[in-house]
């Protein structure tokens, strides 16, 4: 498998230390325009900047700071009562989304919870990812509306230049921040889950501490412990982030300037999704990604058609070599007004005392076993010490972090639990979204080889769907990868309209074990943008022997 694969959007993405910028060759079968030593450059939006302003890097690394003294709210109703012989059934460390996830079912299953946060409710998703750039991506997509003359025009709506308020969109996004925060918050609350403030660490076997700096620790004992201390953005050796012209996620989101010309270094989700928003709000951008093709993580048939739509002013996307593969010798030196360094997220696991139960991390990450068991130095399991979210590193979503820690608490409540992630759906929220879930199409035919099957692949487009050429929005395909021998799904790719709401059905059958030549036969509403999908699962072609899925799989109750 190509290098690019192994940081697959369904697989944990691993940030690559010490990887100086540019520092990877390209496969020798590269063609010459994409072979350079990893850095490439693609200008979308406008033509390229005449005035530029070179970029300063410095490096500064980043730290949570205690934000608060140590305290505890009380425990309201709610919030089972604990066995005497420790003060929590259950503690979490880290109130990002996985977290409150696993908090709030473990209230619900009964279990006294507490959960330790050093800095703020609702950790990076709600405070520096997923909230804030969904809200900047809404702003964008209405943007992008407005300024197509032609889109409009076929509505048979006039509209004259649409403008923006630089201040009003960040408030936009901070707004909503604040809104989530505290509705996550007040969540915990109101079910009685403990919320401590301070930083926190793991003493020994069901044992933690938490508190600030310069204060008295305080320790708390619980027969389980989760940590969920997730992420920070990782910035490759010898990049230095000002926070104002090299900038990361965390600076971006508030949106503090829209850069004239802005190079995006990495063209994963972090760097798409910017993308999108820079380019409605006028920037040029420019990419620069180590890997011999733009979007590696995602099916190659998706990201090719992604790159070719991906708006462009003048509907030409430049291409230039920077520097050369094999020599190594600098070809070009890059001016731009702004950088942003979207190369991937490190997890913050330092300062957990690890050390004190025999963990040692992976370049960072917490070992963990498929039902997130903490794994020791000397591969054994640690009783009672679970990991979930970014810190692990298996799969860096909100929605992955939270089913983990629902897993969890199914666990240490008596019910076994494996998370299948393969069925965990992924979506990029550019203009138009994608989506995906399961395996790529060459990750499928690596494995079908491995193991000995055939695999086929059904595509569909939204060209036919009606409610897609009444929004005038019939640009999109879906893809399918599955097993023709007995009708399992193993991939499903969306690029098109609503493209992140549509793969559920998709990711629900995979996760449910649900096989197409059952699926196929559901009703589908008329006209939707789901008939997308109904239509992709009809085009499958299952062998006439394959089982259905009652008698094939087993689901669980
Ligand atoms: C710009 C951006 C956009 C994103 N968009 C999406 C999206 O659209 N969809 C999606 O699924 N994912 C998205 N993500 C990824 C998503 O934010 C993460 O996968 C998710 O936040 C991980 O959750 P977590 O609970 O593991 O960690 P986090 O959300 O990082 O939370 C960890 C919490 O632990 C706290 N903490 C850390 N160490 C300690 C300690 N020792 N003691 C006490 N507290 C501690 C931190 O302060 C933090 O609050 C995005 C990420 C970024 C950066
Ligand atoms: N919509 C979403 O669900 C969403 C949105 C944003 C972020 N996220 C999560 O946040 C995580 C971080 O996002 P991200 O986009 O930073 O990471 P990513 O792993 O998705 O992409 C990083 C990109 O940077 C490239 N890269 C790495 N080092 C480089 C270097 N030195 N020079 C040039 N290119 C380099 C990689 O090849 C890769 O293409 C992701 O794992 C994702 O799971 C999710």
């Amino acid at each position: 498998m190509h290098s690019a694969l192994s940081l697959s959007f369904s697989q944990a993405s691993l940030p690559l230390p010490n990887r100086p910028l540019c520092s990877l060759n390209a496969a020798p079968s590269t063609p010459r325009s994409l072979r350079f030593c990893g850095l490439r450059r693609e200008a979308f939006g406008f033509s390229p900047s005449k005035q530029l302003t070179s970029c300063r890097f410095q490096i500064h690394s980043r730290r949570i700071e205690v934000s608060a003294a140590a305290s505890s709210s009380s425990s309201a109703n709610g919030n089972g009562a604990t066995s005497k012989s420790f003060d929590y059934d259950l503690v979490i460390i880290g109130a990002g989304v996985g977290g409150h996830g696993a908090a709030l079912h473990a209230v619900e299953k009964g279990l006294k919870t507490a959960i330790i946060e050093g800095d703020v409710v609702g950790g990076t998703c709600v405070n520096r990812g997923c909230v804030p750039s969904k809200a900047l991506l809404a702003v964008s997509g209405r943007m992008r509306e407005l300024q197509n003359e032609h889109h409009m025009k076929a509505f048979g709506l006039q509209v004259s230049a649409a403008g923006y308020d630089r201040q009003g969109v960040a408030d936009h996004a901070s707004n909503l921040a604040t809104k989530i925060r505290n509705n996550l918050t007040n969540s915990m609350k109101a079910l009685g889950v403990d919320i401590l403030t301070g930083f926190g660490s793991v003493l020994g076997p069901q044992k933690v501490k938490y508190g600030k700096v310069g204060f008295p620790d305080n320790i708390i004992t619980a027969k389980d412990i989760i940590i969920a201390t997730g992420s920070v953005p990782f910035v490759p050796k010898g990049i230095e982030v000002d926070g104002k012209t090299v900038i990361t996620s965390d600076h971006a989101l508030k949106l503090e300037s829209v850069p004239e010309w802005i190079a995006i270094v990495g063209s994963g989700y972090i760097g798409l999704e910017f993308s999108d928003v820079y380019t409605a709000l006028g920037s040029e951008v420019t990419f620069i990604e180590a890997l011999d093709q733009l979007m590696p993580g995602f099916d190659p048939k998706i990201s090719k058609l992604a790159q070719r739509i991906t708006p462009a002013k003048d509907g030409r996307p430049v291409m230039i070599e920077l520097i050369d593969a094999k020599t190594k010798e600098p070809k070009d030196t890059l001016e731009v007004d702004a950088a942003l360094i979207a190369t991937g997220r490190a997890p913050f696991t330092s300062g957990l005392g690890l050390e004190n139960i025999n963990v040692a991390t992976q370049r960072g990450f917490i070992p963990v076993d498929e039902r997130m068991r903490v794994i020791d130095g000397n591969g054994k399991l640690v009783p009672h010490l679970y990991c979930i979210g970014d810190a692990n590193g298996k799969m860096m979503l909100a929605h992955a972090a939270s089913a983990q820690g629902i897993s969890v608490v199914e666990q240490v409540t008596g019910r076994d639990r494996v998370l299948n992630h393969l069925s965990i759906p992924a979506a990029c929220f550019t203009h138009p979204e994608i989506s995906m879930v399961g395996l790529t199409e060459p990750q499928a035919r690596e494995k079908a080889e491995k193991e000995g099957f055939k695999v086929s692949i059904a595509k569909t487009s939204f060209k036919a769907n009606t409610k897609a050429l009444a929004e005038n929005e019939g640009e999109g395909i879906a893809k399918m990868i599955y097993r023709p021998d007995n009708g399992e799904i193993l991939g499903v790719h969306i690029f098109g309209l609503h493209a992140a709401d549509l793969i559920h059905e998709a990711s629900n059958a995979i996760a449910l074990g649900t096989r197409l030549q059952d699926i196929k036969l559901a009703v589908h509403a008329h006209p939707t943008l789901s008939e997308v999908v109904d239509e992709l699962f009809k085009a499958a072609k299952v062998e006439s022997t394959a089982s259905t899925t009652a008698q094939s799989v087993k689901v669980a109750v």
